[in-house]
């Protein structure tokens, strides 16, 4: 019960973002079916972490990964234990406010946008006594989209193409078949 409205509540969120960010660029209205395709599914679930054991401090219970999707919105039980990774090469933790959420942008949004939207990479780690229990909606394409930049968001001077078009089930199965975590979109795609 708890899973399914959360589920419909972040639903609802996501696709306000979506639409904020079309409005934010000044984009046309065409873009609106952009959105829907980008917003096509979800996935949501539960994760329960276990805690470190006892001699060590400190665990890191999910590895460094961007989100391959269009957008993730995570909220938990209040125990931290998000962290991502900046430019400057050193951890921070992401603190989620008390029945607030935090929200991701993952790779799909990341090529769309032409790189205006950065992925981050974020990893969970786990510390202390206390279980941390997260949600998580994934918001993913639609399979055969077609993820192209808008024009509006690509210029030569500032703003070079980032990334070929490329269907999104083509990177969903580069990214099974490689296997690595590292820069998979660049790689995939990048120009
Ligand atoms: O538990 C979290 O806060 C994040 C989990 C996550 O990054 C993921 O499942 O992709
Ligand atoms: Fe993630």
């Amino acid at each position: 019960e708890t899973l399914g409205s959360l589920t419909s509540k972040a639903r609802e969120l996501s696709t306000l973002i979506l639409k904020m960010i079309i409005e934010g660029f000044g984009l046309p209205q065409q873009y609106n079916l952009d959105i829907e395709e980008l917003n096509n599914s979800n996935d949501s679930r539960m994760t329960r972490y276990l805690l470190p054991e006892q001699n060590k401090d400190l665990e890191i219970a999910l590895v460094p990964h961007t989100d391959k999707g269009t957008l993730s919105i995570i909220c938990h039980n209040e125990v931290q234990g998000l962290e991502i990774l900046p430019k400057t090469g050193e951890w921070v933790d992401v603190v989620i406010p008390p029945n607030g959420y935090i929200v991701l942008v993952g790779d799909m949004l990341k090529a769309w946008s032409n790189g205006r939207f950065v992925a981050p990479i974020h990893r969970v780690v786990t510390k202390g006594d206390k279980e941390r229990l997260a949600f998580i909606l994934f918001t993913v394409p639609k399979e055969d989209m077609t993820i192209k930049a808008p024009s509006e968001l690509v210029d030569d001077e500032n703003h070079p193409l980032r990334y070929r078009p490329f269907k999104y089930e083509d990177f969903i199965n580069f990214h099974y078949s490689t296997r690595t975590e590292k820069g998979v979109l660049e790689e995939f795609a990048g120009l």
